[in-house]
């Protein structure tokens, strides 16, 4: 005890004695004559909040024990060095119990004043974000530093005029606010590029996250662009659940977003909705379904396989489908040397297609229309909440070759329209990688970005996708997730540095997120608006000329 008191006092004699404003070697102020001097403790200058170690990586520095700090709070720290007018930015990535003391002084029991309150304190672990400098002209220029702040800088909570350079980089497509630990930055909006969406995007969440608001916010951030014709790429939903297009348990949906209806084009299998007069019956003409279709649905034996494709080659033209199940068909396929009981389950799996899936018709088609919808850069919503998974991933499947084939023709040609974003629930079923049966989604991650294709991946669970795919990926919102495997997995994809926010992204809470992007340059901690608050504030901006429409005409979509 008394040796502490001794180690408190030395070190509080330290702070209390010399009066000198800098320090200096001992040796260098013998050869002019003085003795060493120390930097004085008086109101401004205490240990706290200064920059005490430790490299270009990770940067010291204490707080009182009883001082409110969080992970993910930005601080901004002023180089001693004006004449370099440095601000470094740095987030909070761990927060320590600290002290003076050595041994295990706090589990040692001597009476009520066995330790000095001054002499412990919080040891906050920040990474360094980058460093704002004054260009020649005044500008003001963030970058990645490559220096360290000089030792004893004082350290601050970042305020928005420092953070204000954040609004600059920001893209197009809002999604939320930035948010400073706890704390919302309601100044700076957080918003994707459009630029960066056919590099793929991923949105991860542990279930009840968010990742259902957040895709609203940014189906309707994407209706608004495409209202004053400024979209830069179409976004195509399929909805299994029908949560999206008038919401669901209390939620809104994107069809209440009156003033920016003109954005977004719906087709729907459920009666009740298709009273709405902006949503059309979701029809697909038998015609426009091919082998691979079929193909990539089941897992079919080698022999099933082997069948399927030679189908296109045994029966010409679009009407294979009806070929193959007549009794001719299936005696065309036999004298090809394939067994009859091969044929027999490509048909009655056909059959069973065909009649779950009732949206198939002989006569008309959303197709074309929906990808016309997506070059012209709108959101496409397809509603089939009647349908089950297996038809769910067929029509998904299907919808997004109809649109490769067309974007492929179309950027051969030189005519495409707007690039496109394909959004799949639930991705881990279908970009697991290996031998998986719908390899179509892992081709479109592999090579879709060439002809303006680019995936949206929602999933609870990114640890079941594949590594390779995931690294294609540009853009990912990362929401609370539990498991730590799933970081993992995200850490070893991401284009940015995410390993120092393993802690902060397991304490996110719902709409809470991270949100790494390649214009941004660090990964951005943001607050995803809730929908509903959000579609408020876009049905009461600019003009009432586009409001007043609820119950109205809406043409219908083509
Ligand atoms: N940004 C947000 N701000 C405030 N509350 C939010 C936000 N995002 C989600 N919530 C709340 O969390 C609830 C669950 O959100 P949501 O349905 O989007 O989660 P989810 O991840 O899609 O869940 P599931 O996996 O079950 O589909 C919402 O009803 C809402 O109350």
């Amino acid at each position: 005890m008394a040796e502490m008191a001794e180690m408190a006092n030395l070190s509080d004699e330290r702070w209390k004695e010399n009066r000198g404003q800098q320090s200096a070697s001992p040796e260098g102020l013998a050869r002019i004559g003085q003795k060493p001097q120390t930097i004085t403790m008086d109101e401004s200058s205490n240990p706290y909040f200064r920059i005490i170690s430790k490299d270009v990586r990770e940067y010291h520095f204490i707080v009182p024990s009883e001082e409110w700090v969080e992970l993910g709070e930005i601080v901004s720290i002023h180089d001693r060095r004006v004449e370099r007018g440095a601000t470094f930015l740095a987030r909070i990535t761990d927060l320590r119990h600290d002290s003076n003391y050595d041994g295990n002084w706090d589990t040692v029991i001597r009476g009520d004043g066995f330790y000095d309150s001054d002499q412990i304190f919080c040891r906050v672990v920040a990474e360094p974000l980058g460093c704002m400098t004054k260009e020649a002209g005044g500008r003001e220029r963030f970058r990645k530093s490559r220096t360290i702040p000089a030792k004893f800088s004082p350290v601050r909570k970042a305020e928005k005029e420092e953070l204000r350079f954040l609004g600059e980089v920001m893209g197009d497509i809002e999604v939320g606010r930035l948010r400073n630990g706890s704390r919302d930055v309601k100044e700076i909006p957080v918003a994707l590029h459009s630029d960066a969406m056919d590099h793929h995007m991923g949105v991860f969440a542990t279930t009840g996250m968010g990742k259902s608001n957040f895709m609203k916010v940014f189906a309707a951030s994407c209706m608004r662009m495409a209202s004053s014709k400024e979209s830069k790429f179409g976004l195509l939903i399929v909805d299994p659940h029908g949560e999206y297009i008038f919401g669901s348990k209390g939620t809104k949906g994107l069809l209440h977003l009156d003033r920016y209806r003109e954005g977004i084009v719906c087709y729907s299998t459920d009666k009740r909705h298709l009273k709405d007069p902006s949503v059309s019956n979701l029809t697909v003409k038998r015609s426009e379904i091919l082998p691979q279709d079929i193909e990539v649905l089941y897992d079919w034996t080698p022999a099933q396989r082997e069948a399927l494709e030679a189908v296109s080659r045994v029966f010409y033209g679009e009407e294979w489908l009806d070929d193959l199940l007549t009794s001719e068909g299936a005696a065309k396929m036999i004298a090809e040397g394939f067994h009859e009981k091969t044929i027999g389950r490509i048909g009655r799996t056909i059959r069973t297609i065909l009649d779950k899936n009732r949206y198939i018709s002989d006569l008309t088609s959303s197709i074309p229309g929906m990808v016309n919808n997506l070059l012209a850069g709108k959101v496409v919503l397809v509603d089939i909440p009647t349908l089950g998974e297996r038809s769910e991933l067929f029509l998904l499947s299907l919808l997004s070759r109809s649109i490769l084939d067309r974007y492929k023709k179309e950027s051969a040609e030189g005519s495409r329209g707007k690039s496109c974003l394909i959004t799949i629930e639930e991705a881990q079923r279908v970009l697991g990688g290996g031998e998986g049966s719908l390899a179509r989604f892992e081709s479109i991650a592999r090579e879709g970005r060439k002809f303006g294709v680019g995936l949206c991946a929602i999933t609870q669970q990114p640890k079941l996708i594949n590594k390779q795919l995931l690294s294609q990926f540009n853009t990912f919102v990362i929401l609370g997730l539990a498991d730590r495997n799933d970081r993992t997995r995200l850490e070893e994809s991401a284009k940015q540095d995410l390993s120092t926010l393993d802690v902060e992204i397991q304490t996110l809470e719902k709409g809470e997120a991270i949100v790494s992007t390649l214009k941004i340059p660090f990964p951005v901690p943001a607050r995803v608006h809730l929908y509903e608050e959000y579609l408020e504030r876009l049905n009461r901006e600019g003009s009432s000329g586009g409001r007043g429409r609820i119950g109205g005409f809406s043409p219908p979509p083509d």
